[in-house]
C-alpha cells in the first residue's frame, strides 16, 4: 500500500523561482539603462554634429564676408582690384584665394597669378554655390572648398572664395574611433584626414547627417552603436554592478518572502510541502537487558531560515488548526522510508506521538498500514502514543478504530500518564497497550515522595492490568535502578541518548547492542 504522496517544490525549483525575478530585473534593468545609455549617445552624437556643422559654417561665414567686400569695391578691374585681392588673401583667415569670372565665364583675375590668369576655369561651368575640387593645378591633391558668390553687375558675374579644406578637416577631427565625420557637398565628401572619399560600408555601423540651413553642405558622421555601447559600459560600469547588486537583493529578498509564506497557518502548509518536518529518533531501552530495543519518534522542524525548531513551540499550534495530521504522516513517511531499508532486531518498538485530530480524522489505519507495510512482516511494534495533553474523544467510533488499528497488529500507548485529568478514565474507556510515564514522576524519584507514590501506584496498576510500562525523563543511575526493581519495562531519557537525527542513530554502536556509558547522577542532586 502506497501513502498518499507529498510532492514538495524541490531546491532546485526553488532556486529557479528566486532568481526569476531578479533575472527579470536584470533583464529589465539592463535595457533601461542600455535604453538610457542609447539617448545619451544619441544626444552627444546631435550635439557633435550641430558642433562640427556650426564651426564649418563659420568658416564659411567669413569666406562670404571677404568675397562679399571684394564685390562691393567700385572697380573690380584686375590691376585695380588685385593688390586688395591679394591682401585680403593674406590676411583673412580660412580664404585661400580668390578668383573673379566675368560673364563669359572665365577667370580673368587671380589672387595668385593676377590677371595673366589663363582661362582655366574647368571647375566653373556649373556654377554652383558650393564645390569641393579634388585641387587646383598649383596643388593638384589638395582638397578645396570654393564659395560661389555672384556680383549683380554688369563688369563682373561673380567671385570665387577658396577655402584650404586643412581649415575644414581640422573642424572634423575627432578623437574617438568608433565615430567618424565627413563634409558632404553635392556628391563629394571630405573626411577628417583631408582625403575626398566616400564614407566605407561597415557591418553594425549607422550614419546619421545634418544639413546646412545656410550653405549646400551637409555634416555627416557614421558610428558603431554597438562598440559606443560597450565603450559607454567600460566607461561607467558601477551602474551595471549596481543593477546586479540590486537583483541579487531582489532575488534574495523574494526567497526569504518565498520562505515566510505569511500566516503561520500558510507557513506549516508550505513546510509539509517541503518536508521540513523531519523525524528525530530515541532510543527506547530494555529494562531487563539495558539494550536499545525501540525509539521513539519525535519531530523536528528544519526550518530553513530559523533553523532547528523544538515541537513545543509550533505542535500546540498545528494540533489547534489541524496541520498536525500531515505533518505525521508526512513523519511517518520519512521514517518508514529510512528504516524500512534496515534489518532491524526482532520486535524492534517504533512509537509515533498521535494527536487527538489524527485520531479523528479517520485515516489513522490506512496510514499505519501503508507505514507498517514497508517492513517485513511482523517485524516491528508500531506503537501509537496518545497524548493526554488533548482530549480525546471516547465512544463507540474511537473504539472501532482502535480496534482496526489492533488488528493491524499496532499498538496503543497512553503519553505522559498521570498529568492528565482523564488518565484513569481513558484506561477504563479505551482498550490500551502500553502505559507511558510521564518524566516529572521519574524526576521525582528519591527527592519527592508524592511522586515517588504516584509513581510505585502506576507501576502497580500497570502490572494488574498487564500493560507494558514505559518510563521516559530516565537521567541517572538511581532512576534506572530504581524503575528496574520497580517493574517498568522500557526506559527512556536522556541517561541512554538525546533525541537524534537518524543518520545520527545509526552510527551509534548502542544501536549494534554494546551497552551505553553509565551516567551518575551529581553530588548535589542525590537525596540526604
Ligand atoms: N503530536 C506530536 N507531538 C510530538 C511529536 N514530536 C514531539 N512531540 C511532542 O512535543 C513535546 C516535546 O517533545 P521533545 O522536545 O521532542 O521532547 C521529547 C524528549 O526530548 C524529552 N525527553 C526525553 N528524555 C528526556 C530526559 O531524560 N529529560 C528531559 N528533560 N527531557 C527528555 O521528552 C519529550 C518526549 O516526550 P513524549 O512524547 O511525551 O515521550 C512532547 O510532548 C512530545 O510528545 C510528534 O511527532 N507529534
Amino acid at each position: 500500500m502506497q501513502f498518499p504522496s507529498i510532492e514538495p517544490l524541490g531546491r532546485s525549483q526553488r532556486i529557479m523561482l528566486t532568481m526569476l525575478p531578479g533575472l527579470a530585473l536584470l533583464m529589465l534593468g539592463g535595457l533601461l539603462m542600455l535604453y538610457q545609455f542609447h539617448a545619451g549617445i544619441q544626444h552627444t552624437l546631435a550635439s557633435q554634429l550641430a558642433f562640427k556643422l556650426k564651426k564649418i559654417e563659420q568658416i564659411l561665414d567669413q569666406a562670404q564676408k571677404v568675397g562679399e567686400s571684394m564685390l562691393q569695391q567700385p572697380s573690380l578691374e584686375c590691376p585695380v582690384i588685385y593688390p586688395e585681392i591679394r591682401r585680403q588673401v593674406t590676411t583673412q583667415p580660412y580664404v585661400r584665394s580668390m578668383r573673379l569670372v566675368d560673364h563669359a565665364g572665365r577667370v580673368y583675375c587671380d589672387s595668385v597669378i593676377g590677371w595673366h590668369a589663363p582661362a582655366y576655369s574647368q571647375e566653373y561651368p556649373r556654377a554652383e554655390r558650393l564645390q569641393l575640387w579634388r585641387g587646383n593645378r598649383l596643388s593638384p591633391w589638395h582638397p578645396l572648398l570654393m564659395l560661389w558668390l555672384e556680383a549683380k553687375r554688369s563688369d563682373v558675374n561673380g567671385i570665387q572664395v577658396v577655402v584650404d579644406s586643412d581649415y575644414l578637416k581640422d573642424r572634423l577631427a575627432h578623437l574617438e574611433r568608433d565615430t567618424r565625420f565627413y563634409l558632404q557637398v553635392g556628391e563629394r565628401w571630405l573626411d577628417e584626414d583631408g582625403g575626398m572619399t566616400f564614407p566605407p560600408v561597415r557591418p553594425y555601423w549607422q550614419q546619421r547627417s545634418l544639413a546646412s540651413a545656410h550653405y549646400p553642405l551637409a555634416i555627416v558622421m557614421d558610428y558603431s552603436m554597438p562598440k559606443m555601447l560597450l565603450q559607454r559600459l567600460s566607461q561607467e560600469p558601477d551602474q551595471l554592478v549596481l543593477l546586479l547588486l540590486f537583483s541579487c537583493t531582489f532575488s534574495w529578498g523574494f526567497h526569504r518572502l518565498l520562505l515566510r509564506s505569511g500566516a503561520p497557518s500558510r507557513e506549516l502548509q508550505r513546510a509539509v510541502r517541503q518536508q521540513e518536518f523531519i523525524p528525530y529518533l530515541q532510543p527506547l531501552v530494555d529494562s531487563h537487558h539495558l539494550q536499545w530495543c525501540g525509539v521513539e519518534v519525535l519531530m523536528r522542524w528544519q526550518h530553513p531560515l530559523d533553523g532547528m525548531v523544538l515541537p513545543e513551540l509550533f505542535i500546540p499550534f498545528a494540533e489547534s488548526t489541524g496541520h498536525i495530521v500531515a505533518m505525521t504522516r508526512s513523519l511517518m513517511q520519512q521514517t518508514a522510508a529510512q528504516l524500512g531499508t534496515l534489518s532491524l532486531p526482532a520486535g524492534f518498538q517504533i512509537s509515533i506521538n498521535v494527536s487527538a485530530a489524527y485520531v479523528a480524522d479517520g485515516s489513522l489505519p490506512v496510514d499505519c498500514a501503508a507505514f507498517l507495510a514497508v517492513f517485513p512482516p511482523g517485524s516491528i511494534r508500531l506503537t501509537l502514543e496518545l497524548t493526554e495533553r488533548e482530549l480525546i474523544t471516547t465512544g463507540p467510533q474511537t473504539d472501532a478504530l482502535l480496534a482496526q488499528l489492533h488488528e493491524l497488529g499496532v499498538r496503543i500507548a497512553i503519553d505522559d500518564f498521570g498529568t492528565g485529568h482523564s488518565s484513569l478514565s481513558y484506561l477504563q474507556k479505551m482498550d490500551v497497550d502500553e502505559l507511558k510515564i510521564d518524566r516529572s514522576f521519574v524526576a521525582g524519584i528519591g527527592s519527592d515522595s508524592l511522586s515517588a507514590d504516584i509513581l510505585d501506584s502506576i507501576l502497580q496498576l500497570a502490572a494488574k492490568l498487564g500493560l507494558t510500562v514505559v518510563a521516559e525523563g530516565v537521567e541517572y543511575v538511581e532512576q534506572e535502578d530504581y524503575l528496574r526493581q520497580h517493574g517498568a519495562h522500557l526506559l527512556q531519557g536522556y541517561r541512554y541518548a538525546r533525541p537524534m537525527p537518524i543518520s545520527e542513530f545509526l552510527l551509534r554502536p548502542e544501536w549494534h547492542n554494546r551497552p551505553s556509558e553509565p551516567r551518575t547522577r551529581p553530588r548535589a542532586e542525590l537525596p540526604l
